[in-house]
């Protein structure tokens, strides 16, 4: 069956100084799916998440989530439509547990910020009760139940990663794009991040946008993948034929080595700009 593009980015360019960071970059991503966004070091795959959720004004093109123009509109406001951007855990949050940093998420798609839930007290103690239920069943889907108590600066890289997709989860995403999930994270808590992000997707139709550097992960995870280079869309297709594609791995590893019958599936890759 069809599945409607949830997410559609038209010619979205931006320029730092006289560098296009992002030049001309198209982009779809249909709802229910597990895109992957690929490139070198520096290929603009970054600042095109910031344009999409908000960080920064593109000099020129559109952002549509769902039928409607979003396109500059900030942060705040795209979270509450459903777009969300992971960010490590701030360090003022690395005192509370694990639940409480979940509970300190505001509520999704209301328009509530979290200034507005501090303002007032009352009304957090209310849904205090909801909130704890709907954390722990977030702890439980992703199996850290064990760490609901521990302070969040006292947990492991991959249990911060792992507390970071859960914190998404409280907002009740449409979207979540996460960048570079699994960078400094070893293969078994690579495999349980993995796992949580195809459970969240197959279980619970969360639509995701992965920025890697770990072809092993994209290949495993990704229904579509496309490859940026130099702020440009380089290709698209299934994981499967761009990282066997002979333009996306010159890109990534010099002329000449895509003749040598180098793949990139199964490799992590990262080279500098
Ligand atoms: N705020 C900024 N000011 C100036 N230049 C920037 C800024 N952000 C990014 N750039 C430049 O834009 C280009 C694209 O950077 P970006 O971080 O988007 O690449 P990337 O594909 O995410 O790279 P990596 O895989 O290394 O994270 C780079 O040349 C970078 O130096």
């Amino acid at each position: 069956m069809p599945q409607p593009d949830l997410l559609v980015v038209q010619n979205l360019s931006i320029a730092f100084g006289g560098l296009k960071a992002v030049d001309d970059m198209s982009l779809t991503i249909r709802r229910g799916s597990v895109a992957g966004l690929i490139g070198p070091n520096g290929a603009g795959k970054s600042t095109l998440f910031n344009l999409i959720a908000g960080y920064y004004q593109p000099d020129s093109g559109r952002v549509m989530l769902d039928g409607e123009d979003i396109t500059g509109q900030p942060p705040h406001l795209l979270f509450g439509k459903g777009l969300l951007r992971t960010f490590q855990i701030a360090r003022e949050f690395s005192t509370l547990t694990a639940r409480e940093n979940l509970m300190m998420v505001p509520a999704g798609q209301s328009g509530e910020t979290w200034l507005g839930a501090l303002l007032r007290p009352g009304r957090v103690r209310r849904e205090e009760r909801a909130l704890r239920e709907k954390a722990d069943d977030i702890l439980d889907f992703l199996q850290i139940t064990s760490i609901a108590d521990l302070p969040a600066g006292s947990l492991s890289g991959g249990q911060k990663k792992l507390l970071e997709l859960g914190r998404t989860m409280m907002a009740d995403p449409k979207i979540i794009f996460l960048d570079e999930v699994g960078a400094g994270v070893n293969r078994t808590l690579l495999y349980t991040i993995a796992d949580a992000i195809r459970r969240l997707n197959r279980e619970r139709g969360y639509t995701f946008c992965l920025v890697e550097h770990d072809m092993q992960f994209i290949a495993e995870l990704c229904d579509e993948v496309t490859c940026m280079a130099q702020g440009r869309l380089l290709s698209r297709g299934t994981a499967e034929s761009i990282l066997s594609d002979e333009a996306v791995i010159e890109a990534y590893l010099g002329r000449g080595r895509a003749a040598k019958g180098t793949g990139l599936a199964g490799t992590r890759v990262e080279t500098m700009p």
